[in-house]
């Protein structure tokens, strides 16, 4: 049956051909100055075709033709209108084609069986087996287009090259133009439909988009996506896989159990997404990196021209993660008169407390890094462990890899790195000792609390959490801290009846014995109040606040 396709607008369609950065950023921002929707497929697709040429296709501009192939800069590829055109038609045709719409007229708001056959059409044409979580798959260009080609890319240019010398005489050189669109229909003539988790996701949300389902919208927690639909997006349906080895649970909806109390699913705490926070995952998910030592400078660039577009326009208030890496860009390439990577991150950390009861890791992770990395250790460790009093809340579940690789790391390998730094300063320079981190009580307070919040995610989890890997490091970075610095910690044991604690983990009150081990309770039998005590860990530095770095 003939499909009607929708072509772009003409405000679309003027900003083509994309030449430069900006072209790239004046059509996002016509899509989200409009008053209509921004039209995902196609940002997905202008992004992944820019992505693909300055990481994977080593783009070479006329330009560069004299400079040996190995240290080619690109500049900018031309992205032709019609490039994007016949993408968008195959995505829309494609779509259009399986779903019949009629099938589900009426209600306005979309079902759980057009989620689910919308998620089934993009997962049944995946590639059979590919390497999901490689680079560049996130966008509907590589749902589109062929990667395996990408491999033989370097074929194709020195075919071109042949070509273009046995022309001999300048008028044969075809125009980048030309040969740029020339080169496109091959990459389009083979199947190699390959997405990664994010990807999948968000092709469905595009997909139904497409569909004129308004309502179907984004959920992403910290390390996994999945789709809002119906009357005030209260349904929920995973339309994609997570991780290694975990059987797909697409179609069924986030709720039960595991969504509760996992730091996957965030405990009802994710990101919600509207159509322009859905332009900002997509601009948040632009890979930069050309291999795993370098990145494309254009890319990096382009990405966080979009960040700061989509920050003025007041889209990344409620997304943490995006503000965190625009923080991260902003400390490679400061852009001169914006927000400071401390401030951005404290701004991730304000809008993760402001809209999602700091519920979320990640934002104290970014800003700990920083510090790390700007030798701030104190500040460090103490980001780390107002980390650990996220994690706290949450019980360890086997789909938590990540965020327990990312503890992992900080705790045997950031931590001992930073005490290792920190004892030598101590010996190189110690008429600075007083200001040096092992000097500080605080700062074993904050190290303290680190492990207590490990300690307290592992306890009524399914899964445990530390294990002699983690003790040894422990000990190690303990015993660099001297006694006398340990001493000035004063773990307050107070006797006043503790207030009733709603630990949202699983609902239970929890309760501090006088030993400071927890023990939590369930809401039914509660105990004698007069035994409860409350432990409070903070460092009573001999210093003054000022020196201790404070
Ligand atoms: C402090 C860190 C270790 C640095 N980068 C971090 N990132 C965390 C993950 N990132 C993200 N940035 C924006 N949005 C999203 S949505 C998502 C889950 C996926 F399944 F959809 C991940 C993610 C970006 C990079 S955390």
């Amino acid at each position: 049956h003939s499909i009607k396709m929708a072509g772009f607008r003409d405000d679309q369609k003027c900003t083509f051909p994309l030449q430069s950065i900006q072209d790239v950023v004046k059509l996002f921002r016509i899509e989200l100055e409009r008053g209509d929707e921004p039209n995902l497929a196609l940002l997905s697709i202008v992004v992944g075709s820019v992505e693909n040429l300055l990481t994977c296709n080593r783009y070479l501009s006329p330009r560069n033709e004299t400079e040996s192939e190995q240290n080619v800069k690109p500049n900018f590829p031309i992205l032709e209108l019609s490039t994007v055109e016949a993408l968008y038609c195959k995505f829309e045709s494609q779509i259009k084609g399986c779903v019949d719409v009629t099938q589900y007229r009426g209600n306005s708001y979309a079902s759980r069986e057009l989620v689910k056959k919308t998620s089934d059409i993009i997962w049944s044409s995946l590639t059979r087996s590919y390497c999901k979580d490689r680079a560049h798959l996130q966008t509907l260009y590589s749902y589109l287009t062929a990667s395996d080609l990408q491999h033989d890319c370097s074929w194709l240019l020195k075919l071109e090259r042949v070509a273009t010398q046995k022309a001999g005489s300048k008028k044969d050189l075809l125009s980048e133009r030309e040969r740029g669109s020339w080169r496109y229909p091959i990459l389009m003539a083979t199947q190699g439909n390959k997405l990664d988790c994010f990807g999948v996701a968000f092709a469905v949300v595009a997909a139904c988009q497409i569909l004129g389902y308004s309502d179907v919208h984004l959920a992403l927690s910290e390390d996994h996506a999945w789709v809002i639909f119906g009357k005030d997006g209260e349904e929920t349906a995973e339309v994609t896989w997570h991780g290694k080895g975990n059987e797909d649970k697409r179609g069924q909806p986030v709720c039960g159990p595991t969504a509760q109390k996992s730091w996957l699913y965030l405990n009802g705490h994710p990101v919600k997404c509207n159509r322009h926070t859905e332009v900002a995952a997509l601009v948040s998910g632009i890979n930069p990196s050309i291999s795993a030592t370098a990145d494309s400078k254009e890319l990096a660039t382009l990405q966080q021209k979009l960040l700061w577009l989509l920050y003025d326009q007041g889209d990344l208030k409620n997304y943490p993660m995006a503000i965190g890496n625009l923080g991260d860009l902003e400390e490679i390439n400061p852009t001169p008169g914006r927000s400071s990577p401390i401030d951005l991150f404290h701004q991730a950390i304000f809008a993760a407390q402001t809209h999602y009861a700091n519920h979320h890791v990640y934002p104290y992770t970014y800003l700990g890094g920083f510090f790390y990395r700007n030798g701030q250790y104190k500040d460090a460790l103490e980001a780390w462990a107002n980390a650990a009093d996220v994690i706290r809340k949450y019980n360890y579940g086997r789909e938590d890899e990540e965020i327990y690789k990312e503890f992992l790391e900080i705790a045997n390998d950031l931590i001992p790195h930073l005490v290792k730094v920190v004892s030598n300063q101590a010996i190189e320079a110690p008429e600075k000792a007083e200001s040096n981190c092992l000097h500080d009580p605080q700062c074993f307070a904050h190290l303290l609390r680190f492990y207590d919040g490990l300690c307290a995610w592992e306890e009524e989890s399914s899964t445990p959490v530390l294990h002699i890997g983690w003790a040894r490091p422990l000990v190690a970075t303990i015993s660099k801290f001297p006694a006398k610095t340990r001493s000035h910690v004063d773990i307050k044991i107070s006797e006043e009846k503790e207030e009733k604690v709603d630990d949202e983990k699983n609902g239970s009150v929890n309760r501090r014995h006088s030993h400071g081990r927890r023990d939590s309770l369930q809401k039914n039998d509660v105990k004698n109040e007069e035994d409860i005590v409350k432990t409070k860990v903070n460092g009573s530095t001999n210093v003054s606040d000022k020196k201790a770095g404070k």
